[in-house]
């Protein structure tokens, strides 16, 4: 599928300027070129197969068929927070940074239909009844990476801000209503040059994670852009989650910028996608909430910041948490719905 040309967004000056300061990136995502990645599936491949009355899914044979390329695997170019000084020029040419033509994605279950049959084997030796790809995509910086590895390893990437190149995975399994569901997330580069290798991975994804910065203006401005891009690229019924990150930031920045959020709450309304606020310093936060499992019926009262715009139908999903370690974590559900629908 060929990569449309994006809508300007006012995060390509500041990527492109901060990618130039980066010692030895030219070199590095000339690497990303690489031909692994170009033939590998989107994802691992799934195998279906007819049951009583149902379908199942399963991974086949093992995650190992994907291959791994070292020059493309994760984070690479680590980046001065300072802003660059370097010229732009200094990058290399966009069709030099992706392989040139992703393989497409294998066809997968659509949303809510992945239904198990027999339990799977994950590569961590965990059993699982359900697997379901999520992506998480949105402006370089705004936290992508160390939501994904808060969520999988209870850890808070601190310090440098490296940026990932290309694309890269993480498998975990949740049990959810007694159901073991893996989740095969995957974290996207947020620079505009990668958009093309990240196109083709969203066509077989179940849920789309667009992250933002709360403390940063230009990474919510931008969410239009992505919504335009997730319609055109993405299935039309992928859960969609809009997640205002480093909430732990806002308390310095003031209230004012605590307005983006409930301004990203207005903003989902006409998608009906859904708004999750959170911060990725805290441990526990994203697995105690239960990032895309189908939560029980919201019993608890809304707290007071409930009472921002859009919120009469809010539900606080994280209150529970909130005693421990998840005072900022919150979620809302709109209509009710849960994150993801497991159907047998
Ligand atoms: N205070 C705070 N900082 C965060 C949080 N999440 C991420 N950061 C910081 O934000 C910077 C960028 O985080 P990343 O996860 O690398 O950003 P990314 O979206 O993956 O960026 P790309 O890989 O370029 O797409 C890092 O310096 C993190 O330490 C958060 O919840 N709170």
């Amino acid at each position: 599928m060929p990569a449309a040309p994006l809508p300007s967004r006012t995060s390509t000056a500041r990527s492109t300027a901060r990618s130039g300061a980066r010692p030895g990136r030219s070199e590095r995502a000339r690497s990303g070129a690489c031909p692994a990645l170009a033939t590998a599936p989107a994802a691992l491949p799934l195998e279906a197969g007819p049951g009583p009355g149902r379908r199942w899914w399963r991974h086949s044979p093992a995650p190992s068929a994907r291959p791994r390329c070292p020059g493309m695997s994760r984070k690479k170019a680590a980046r001065s927070k300072g802003g660059g000084s370097a010229p732009s020029a200094a990058l290399p040419p966009p069709a030099a940074a992706a392989p040139r033509s992703p393989a497409p994605a294998p066809e997968l279950p659509r949303n809510g239909g992945a239904t198990s049959g027999r339990p799977s084997l994950s590569s961590s030796g965990e059993f699982y009844d359900l697997a379901f790809k999520v992506m998480l995509v949105g402006d370089s910086g705004v936290g992508k990476t160390c939501l994904l590895v808060r969520f999988k390893d209870g850890a808070f990437l601190a310090g440098s801000f490296i940026s990932t190149v290309g694309i890269d995975f993480r498998n975990k399994v949740l049990t959810v209503d007694g159901v073991k569901v893996k989740l095969q997330i995957w974290d996207t580069a947020g620079q505009e040059r990668f958009r093309s290798v990240t196109h083709a991975y969203y066509r077989d994804a179940h849920a789309l994670l667009l992250l933002y910065d709360v403390t940063n203006k230009a990474s919510f401005d931008n969410i239009q852009a992505w919504l335009t891009e997730i319609h055109e690229y993405a299935q039309q019924d992928v859960v969609l989650m809009l997640l205002g990150n480093k909430v732990s930031w806002s308390h310095r920045a003031g209230p004012a910028r605590m307005l983006w959020m409930w301004a990203g709450v207005d903003a989902v309304q006409p998608c009906s996608c859904r708004f999750w606020a959170s911060r990725g310093t805290e441990s526990g936060c994203l697995s105690q909430g239960g990032m895309l499992s189908s939560p029980e019926p919201c019993s608890c009262p809304s707290p007071p910041w409930c009472t921002g715009a859009g919120s009469s139908s809010a539900c606080c999903w994280a209150a529970e948490f909130s005693q421990e370690c998840c005072i900022e974590l919150r979620c809302w559900r709109w209509k009710q719905r849960p994150v993801l629908t497991l159907r047998n």
